[in-house]
């Protein structure tokens, strides 16, 4: 795997207290989740990439090289902390130009740079005129966006972005993170519910206490489970007949049918599943979807943390 995070028996510990404890996995380009209950290791794991902290045992490289002291390295990631640190009084144009500033830039050019940031996050022109401290939690979001993303970084890492956001505003911050993918960045967030970032990551890392249950892409993390639920859900376009046709030949123990989707508790689990697109045939319903329960991501990480 032509990896861009790579962590090798991976440690760290904060006195006593375990933040990370030898852990290996790797991370290839694309937009990759990083999912765990409170306290389960994310940030720590965040703070030694983004080499804020050092690993009390082990190996990280980013991009092949050590990320803590190594300037030229940590210039290709933007990071977006959780906490929020932002000038309440400034506007989102100044406080980015005085940042670029600080970093060396010229004055002249720190305009173009932090206009183009925010284009890029999406921060609707209209409101650059007014001070941050008047903005939603939402527009907050992509002026930290804007200020990961200012120096055009490969990697981008953001802690728990969709922390605070409605569903639609949890919608257009994924768009954006994959608008930024589509033109070549790479992308590790974090977030405590995975059902947060399961449409929009293409792998993730999965951790609890400071370990890591699952990592890889969302077939290859599916894969490793054994264990079928009999709950198999179906959207179709007519869920009674189709749970008709399941029942007059045997197959099901029982349905509950809710608009286009029809909830089966199936005898065979295994088998119905790899079996279904002939289990259907001779029914008039068209089929959109078959889920088994616990074949979908958040089941999956569900029994993990149990
Ligand atoms: N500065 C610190 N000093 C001592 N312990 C810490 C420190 N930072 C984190 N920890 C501990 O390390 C463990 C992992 O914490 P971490 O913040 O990495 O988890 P997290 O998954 O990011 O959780 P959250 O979503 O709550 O931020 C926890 O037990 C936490 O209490």
């Amino acid at each position: 795997m032509n990896s861009i995070v790579k962590a090798e028996e991976l440690s760290c510990f904060y006195g006593v207290v375990l933040g990370l404890n030898n852990v290996s996995f790797e991370i290839p380009a694309g937009i990759t989740g990083l999912v765990g209950p409170n306290g389960a290791g994310k940030s720590t794991l965040i703070k030694l990439v983004t080499g804020q902290l050092a690993p009390s045992s082990g190996r990280l490289s980013v991009f092949g090289e050590k990320p803590r002291n190594n300037p030229k390295l940590l210039s290709r990631i933007g990071y977006c902390p959780e906490r929020e640190q932002l000038p309440k009084d400034l506007r989102p144009i100044d406080w980015l130009r005085s940042l670029a500033s600080i970093s060396g830039v010229s004055w002249k050019e720190t305009k173009t740079m932090a206009e183009a940031a925010l284009d890029r996050s999406r921060l609707d022109r209209a409101h650059w005129k007014k001070r941050i401290g008047t903005y939603s939690k939402g527009m907050k979001q992509r002026v930290k966006l804007a200020q990961a993303i200012m120096h055009d970084p490969d990697l981008v890492i953001l802690d728990e972005p969709m922390n605070g956001l409605d569903p639609m505003g949890r919608a257009e911050f994924g768009e954006i993170l994959k608008e930024l993918n589509q033109h070549g960045k790479s992308i590790l967030v974090s977030s405590h519910i995975l059902h947060e970032l399961e449409f929009l990551c293409s792998g993730f890392v999965m951790l609890n206490w400071g370990r890591v249950l699952a990592s890889g892409s969302q077939i290859e993390i599916r894969e490793t489970v054994v264990e079928w639920s009999d709950e198999i859900s179906i959207r179709c376009s007519d869920a009674n007949g189709l749970a008709a046709h399941l029942q007059n030949q045997g197959l099901i123990r029982g349905f509950l049918a809710e608009g286009d989707e029809l909830t089966v508790w199936v005898n065979e689990p295994e088998a119905f599943f790899k079996n279904w697109p002939n289990l259907f045939k001779g029914c008039d319903a068209d089929v959109f979807e078959v889920r088994n329960k616990n074949q979908a991501l958040s089941s999956i990480f569900e029994r993990m943390t149990q």
